[in-house]
């Protein structure tokens, strides 16, 4: 028995020999390819930068191993500060990526109208939203981009304060139910955002037509669910893998269900825009377009969401409700844009950006708004501001509709929101990849082409040379005249430039309206610590502990 382990010397010897010649070739090809890759340019460009030690072959990709995704928010938070640079260089194996913290440099970026092209990352958004506005590039994302703005125009807005109030006294019924427990808010928050969308961007109602929209409220949150799974598991992350995996089955029966539903209401909406055309009705597309000044950068000249944002020509013309029947969603103004002369706007198109707006539409908000809410739950002095404001609007009546001119009045509350999105983005990172050689402004480094440029939001919102006491939540930091005083680029949430978001407007006024309806009735109340969120930074930052709050009836 013992006999037949035993292998003879001679063979034994001529193992060890091919083994160590194979191994010392593997070794002088690693070593040739690392001095070889060491001198090309983009890595010697790359390596001008600060940023931490990278090692051969994997370069810093080896910190994400064993990480969750708290601990790789906190740790890459740290090693930012550790270094003390407003430009870090990182390499993932051969793959430079450039971390912008400065407001000149990021204004180099999201300010030019060539930078404008996403980096591959963002490919894993394909399967769902196609080749929407958030991934899509050049003249493709140019005119798709004129063609959508004008759906964010106040007066499209204003038509959709009936149904924001909807929504939130949906929340309130909710939150009802949970009086005295400590219950997470981003549950609601998420569940009140996707109902809202399903019917402001498609105009489906979710106790319309038997489950189908609920189904489909419950497929785009679980939607979200797998991106952030792939986003932060880096090994879900490659398609060849991803396709193994059980989860891949899910997100397979999931975009069947979405695409489906919104294949189905194009198709009516399309039928009903045809209806509308023959009676010779106009919408308030066509007003919105015609009344549209477009800046160079696509937005609209109204825009601007710095303290007096939302006011534009019809401020003062109160018109909440358009009446159910003439109300349309974004949906049917896309097929309106469609069908103008010099569009063309396939089904398939409009499909893909209905797609994007739900997706974009419902995390970002979910997350800010959850915010808001436990935020005020720890600062009760800064909650009782908001309150006593929302007092002076609806004086005795806090049970009234809330109008859109009540909206503009929300001073203190707008500051309260924006200071939440300064602290905690929804959207902490944005990533670039940059086609030609980009000279920066806050030292001497060039950003070689094909670099991934990430802009990090999160830290520029924190850099004490911009907000006095960075981690203080303090509303008054957009008081005006402190605005007036930074950099334009030092505040970014919504990005910034002509890729910014299209969609700011509409999440402002929405978060007005379904906070101040929940905050008219409830005091929000939170013994946490702002210092122990566990922020968790994936695609979209969120406490990784959970939106824990309690809830106490105001009896006013
Ligand atoms: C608090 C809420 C929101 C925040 C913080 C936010 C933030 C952002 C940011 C940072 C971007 C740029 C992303 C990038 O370049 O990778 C973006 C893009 C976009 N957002 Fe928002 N967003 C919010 C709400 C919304 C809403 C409610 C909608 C639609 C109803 C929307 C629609 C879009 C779209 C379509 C884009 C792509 C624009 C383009 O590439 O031209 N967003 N958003």
């Amino acid at each position: 028995m013992a006999q037949a382990h035993v292998v003879p010397v001679e063979q034994h010897s001529y193992l060890d020999n091919s083994m160590t010649i194979y191994l010392a070739g593997i070794g002088a090809i690693l070593v040739l390819y690392h001095f070889w890759f060491k001198s090309l340019r983009y890595v010697q460009l790359g390596n001008k930068m600060p940023g931490p030690l990278a090692i051969p072959i994997l370069g810093n990709a080896y910190m994400a191993l064993g990480k969750s995704p708290t601990d790789m928010f906190t740790f890459a938070y740290n090693t930012y500060k550790s270094l003390k640079a407003d430009v870090i260089r990182l390499w993932l194996g051969p793959k430079l990526v450039v971390c912008l913290c400065a407001p000149e440099d990021i204004e180099i970026i999201l300010g030019s109208h060539v930078h404008l092209e996403k980096s591959p990352e963002y490919r894993l958004f394909e399967p769902w939203l196609g080749d929407g506005l958030l991934i899509s590039k050049g003249d493709k994302w140019r005119s798709h981009r004129k063609m959508i703005a004008p759906t964010f125009h106040t007066s499209i807005l204003k038509s959709f304060v009936p149904v924001f109030n909807r929504n939130a006294n949906n929340l309130i019924s909710q939150f009802k139910k949970e009086l005295g427990n400590e219950f997470d808010v981003h549950d609601y928050m998420s569940g009140a955002t996707v109902d809202t969308l399903l019917e402001t961007a498609m105009g489906v109602r979710k106790t319309e037509e038997d489950n189908t929209g609920f189904d489909y409220a419950m497929a785009v949150m679980n939607m979200c669910n797998i991106l952030h799974l792939r986003h932060y598991k880096l090994w879900l992350r490659p398609d060849f893998l991803f396709k193994f995996t059980k989860m891949a089955g899910e997100q397979g029966s999931l975009l069947n269900l979405i695409h489906t539903l919104t294949r189905q209401v194009i198709k009516r909406k399309k039928a009903n825009f045809f209806s509308r055309q023959s009676r010779g009705e106009t919408s308030l597309y066509e007003q919105a377009v015609g009344s549209s000044k477009f800046d160079e950068n696509y937005g609209l000249v109204e825009e601007n969401i710095m303290s007096n944002y939302i006011r534009d020509d019809l401020d003062d013309n109160d018109e909440n409700d358009v009446g159910e029947k003439k109300r349309l969603a974004f949906l049917d103004f896309m097929i309106e844009a469609s069908q103008q002369k010099g569009n063309a706007l396939s089904d398939e198109e409009i499909k893909e950006e209905v797609d994007t707006i739900m997706f974009e539409g419902h995390d970002t908000t979910a997350a800010a708004s959850s915010f808001v809410l436990c935020l005020l739950g720890i600062h009760q002095d800064i909650q009782d501001k908001v309150y006593t404001e929302l007092k002076e609007i609806f004086q005795d009546d806090m049970d009234r509709p809330i109008t859109f001119s009540d909206t503009l009045h929300m001073k203190y509350l707008e500051r309260v929101i924006m200071e939440a999105l300064r602290l905690y983005p929804p959207v902490p990172i944005i990533a670039r990849k940059v086609n030609e050689d980009v000279k920066l402004a806050s030292g001497d480094y060039t950003l070689p082409a094909g670099t991934t440029v990430v802009i990090g939001q999160f830290i520029v919102h924190r850099n004490e040379k911009y907000y006095p006491n960075p981690l203080k939540f303090d509303p008054d930091n957009f008081l005006p005249e402190r605005c007036q005083d930074r950099p334009y680029y030092a505040y970014i949430p919504f990005s910034a430039g002509p890729r910014s978001c299209v969609g700011r407007k509409y999440a402002m006024l929405k978060l007005k309206i379904l906070l101040a309806g929940a905050l008219r009735k409830f005091r929000m109340i939170s013994n946490d610590k702002e210092e122990n969120f566990k922020l968790q930074g994936d695609i979209i930052l969120k406490r990784g502990d959970g939106f824990k709050i309690r809830i106490e009836e105001r009896t006013h």
